[in-house]
């Protein structure tokens, strides 16, 4: 089976390394090989996404992805920014269905910044449309406003769109991890304002009709925003768009303690995927050695279980996590009083050395 490695900037590499290691220790014998990309692309390269990396992404079983960014960068090219790798492979590959799952391990609770009693148990599955929207949507750009109060004006423009198809196979997923779970599904919209987004709610509504035995609600996306906050044990799966689903994830994150906490998993159809942690290179820490690698390496996990046929390692790799939270290790980021503190190759060591 072969991973291809691609670590990005930032943190990425910290992060990534420590999930290499992990998986190394499993002793599978893995075929890995490493590229680079993001920022990393286009120094050596001159591309975010080079053409080799994106072959060996292609060519490979599965992806296992740091992050992409750097400050250094953000006055490039929107074509040549590092965040083009990212948006590049999930839109080659197909990557449509991001999977965010949002766990509180009890040795956190108090890590998170809301109270206990709200966050503690949390299980909730985040499933974000991931090639589409208006991420996506074209044209875009900046113009002269021709109508409005403001013609003449310089603008700057997107377009917000799903085709039919996109809502419906992204439905389809998340009903079928319902299924899989307390069989309730939350679609998140912005159906009172946006066209996108009632079309989005007639549709999921349609998809519902071949799932029955899951309960379907649904929810503006400034009111789930709040109600991730204030009750979120109450949700089960939630569903929503690309952009929705990108800003619901980072606040979800908090409720586990940390964005250094939060996996995904992105897949196509055939379950082919790429696992990255959901936050992005934060380099205002990067060659610090204080980076969470714990969302990397639960990432591995899940590339474990979803792409490579392998449930019974991911569980190994997820109980190593628990084991080291429960020794009381802590990146600063989940640090409180009475635990230990440590820096990212000490936390993957430990994971490496929890695995049984
Ligand atoms: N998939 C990707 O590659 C993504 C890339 N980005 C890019 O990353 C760069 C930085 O973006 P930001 O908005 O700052 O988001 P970010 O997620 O990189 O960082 C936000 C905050 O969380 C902290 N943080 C993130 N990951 C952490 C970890 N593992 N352990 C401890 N603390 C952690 C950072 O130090 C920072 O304070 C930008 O260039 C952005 O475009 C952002 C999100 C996803
Ligand atoms: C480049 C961004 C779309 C990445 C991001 O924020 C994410 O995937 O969560
Ligand atoms: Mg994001």
């Amino acid at each position: 089976m072969k991973i291809a490695i691609l670590p990005g900037d930032g943190i990425g590499p910290e992060i990534v390394d420590q999930a290499v290691n992990v998986l190394n220790a499993l002793d599978l014998k893995f075929e890995m090989e490493s590229a680079p990309v993001g920022g990393a692309g286009y120094a050596a390269h001159g591309h975010p996404l080079p053409e080799a990396t994106l072959k060996l992404a292609q060519e490979a079983d599965a992806i296992l992805f740091g992050a992409v960014g750097d400050w250094k960068y953000d006055t490039l090219e929107r074509s040549l920014r590092p965040e083009q790798a990212i948006l590049g492979l999930r839109k080659n590959l197909n990557l449509f269905a991001n999977l965010r799952p949002a766990i509180l391990y009890p040795e956190l609770s108090g890590a998170s910044t809301l109270k206990p009693e709200v966050v503690s148990g949390l299980d909730i599955l985040i499933i974000r449309e991931l090639t589409g929207d208006i991420y996506f949507g074209k044209p875009r750009g900046v113009r002269i406003a021709t109508d409005g109060a403001f013609v003449g004006e310089r603008e700057g423009y997107d377009t917000m769109r799903y085709a039919e198809t996109e809502i419906r196979r992204i439905a389809h997923v998340a009903f079928q991890a319902a299924q899989k779970r307390d069989k309730r599904l939350t679609s998140v919209d912005k159906a009172n304002v946006l066209e996108t987004f009632q079309f989005w709610k007639d549709i999921v509504t349609d998809v519902h009709k071949e799932y029955p035995d899951v309960a379907l609600d649904h929810m503006y996306v400034d009111n789930a925003a709040m109600q991730l906050i204030r009750a979120p044990k109450k949700f089960d799966v939630m569903v929503t768009g690309n952009m929705f689903g990108d800003i619901l994830s980072d606040a979800a994150a908090m409720l586990t303690g940390s964005i250094g906490m939060l996996p995904s998993a992105s897949l196509d159809k055939n379950n082919k995927g790429l696992y990255e942690p959901s936050h992005g290179s934060a380099p205002d820490i990067a060659g610090k050695g204080i980076a969470n690698p714990l969302a990397t390496i639960l990432s591995a996990a899940m590339m474990l279980r979803f792409s490579l046929g392998l449930p019974e390692q991911a569980d190994r790799i997820e109980n190593a996590v628990k084991k080291v939270l429960a020794q009381g290790l802590r990146t600063p980021d989940i640090y409180e009083a009475g635990t230990t503190k440590v820096g990212t190759v000490e936390m993957g060591e430990a994971v490496v050395r929890a695995l049984i």
